[in-house]
């Protein structure tokens, strides 16, 4: 009887939901050390070999996922130097160990130093230097290797991060306007890691879009995922934000939000989570405009949208933001129906990143001719005196 009820208790048990458990890893906890320095050998002045480092290198193409399931001890240890002998009177050092990790991780430790960040292929961090050799000044003695943990920190380097709540059409616009295969459903949250997708021009030229999932109003109080993938909106070039033209209601106990106070309450959300990510270029995406009574509903926003600001006053605190974005575009589309949006889209995006990386050029080339004018003066100032 016993184990009849155990068997049906376990059929009706809640099951823990896929996404839960194969869920996108971001960031992985791992202990590093260093290894040790060899002993000395006082008699003959013998020095111990230096212990090895442990070594972060980034790859393109590997996850974190990856990087777990290759150390699942999450251990890294490098091997100690060697101690001075008759034979060897300097000890031979420890190898460094080296192992992989995505391009795109920060390096932290628990006290919060940050020991840095991998942004390129093969950039390398010193996670934790091996010791010393025993010699004179430490009476001979190998010093042990740093050991720490570290949290190795991802947030994905996308060009344009595309942030909208549930079912805005998010995955749908990213499919369209990329070769992404993200899943899409007529039922929020269907995505539950960020996607990448791949813009591809003619000229070749490819920009790259993470569709950020699972924000939803509340989530700076830590409601549905809270702010779980924000962190990859602040790497990203350019915001684009995606809403439903009919509004947006995440079930029947949450109110029904027009498509403005959905702008708000992004902009509130992006506000409540760093506040400077209101300071990046923007673009604003109207969607599901096929569907009925859009156009109007869309004539009677255009205004309020360009002048969001001004309309805030209209609103409760607990939809309106202290502070706006600028969008440098709106558009309204429908990423289902519209190819020729997508289109639109596509390249007033590319047009944007241009001149955007126009400005930071110039930027850059003004910095440099300040540096070497600073530096001339300097040069000028410490000449050296002529008798
Ligand atoms: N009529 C219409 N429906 C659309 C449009 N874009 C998306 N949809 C539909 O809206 C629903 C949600 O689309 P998704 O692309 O999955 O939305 P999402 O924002 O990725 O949703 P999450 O994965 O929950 O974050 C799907 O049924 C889509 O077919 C559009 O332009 N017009």
């Amino acid at each position: 009887m016993v184990r009849l009820s155990t068997v049906i208790l376990d059929k009706f048990k809640k099951r823990p939901r896929r996404f839960l458990r194969e869920g996108f890893k971001d960031s992985l906890r791992v202990f590093v050390q260093g290894g040790a320095g060899g002993n000395g050998l006082p008699k003959f002045g013998g020095v111990g070999g230096k212990g090895g480092n442990v070594i972060a290198v980034a790859k393109e193409n590997i996850t974190l996922e990856q990087v777990y399931k290759a150390n699942a001890s999450k251990r890294y240890i490098a091997p100690s130097g060697r101690h001075a002998s008759h034979n060897f009177i300097l000890g031979t050092p420890g190898e460094d160990l080296k192992f992989e990790v995505p391009v795109g991780v920060t390096l932290i430790t628990d006290l919060g130093k940050k020991l840095g960040e991998l942004n390129e292929e093969n950039e390398e961090v010193v996670l934790a230097k091996g010791g010393t050799g025993g010699h004179p000044k430490n009476g001979f003695l190998g010093v042990k290797g740093e050991a720490h943990p570290v949290k190795l920190d991802l947030k994905l380097i996308a060009d344009i991060g595309l942030v909208g709540f549930p079912n805005a059409g998010k995955s749908t616009l990213l499919k369209a306007i990329s070769h992404a295969k993200p899943k899409i459903a007529a039922y929020p949250f269907t995505t539950v890691r960020p996607n990448i997708g791949i813009l591809s021009y003619k000229d070749l030229r490819q920009i790259s879009m993470a569709d950020l999932p699972g924000l939803i109003e509340g989530a700076h109080k830590n409601k549905g995922m809270g702010h779980q993938f924000l962190k990859h909106v602040e790497r990203t070039k350019l915001l684009l934000m995606i809403v439903d033209i009919n509004g947006f209601q995440l079930s029947p106990q949450y109110p029904h939000r027009s498509c403005l106070e959905t702008v708000m309450l992004l902009i509130k959300e992006l506000e409540m989570y760093n506040e400077e990510l209101l300071k990046k270029p923007s673009m604003l995406l109207i969607n599901k405009m096929d569907t009925e009574g859009s156009l109007a509903c869309f004539n009677e926003v255009k205004e309020k949208l360009k002048n969001l600001k001004d309309s805030f006053k209209d609103y409760p605190s607990e939809v309106r933001p202290e502070n706006t974005l600028k969008f440098c575009d709106i558009i309204p589309v429908s990423a289902k129906e519209r190819p020729e949006d997508v289109e639109y889209v596509k390249n007033r995006l590319r047009n944007i990143l241009d001149v955007l990386a126009d400005l930071e050029q110039q930027e850059k080339l003004k910095e440099n001719s300040e540096m070497y004018h600073n530096i001339k003066q300097k040069m000028k100032e410490r000449q050296p005196v002529r008798v």
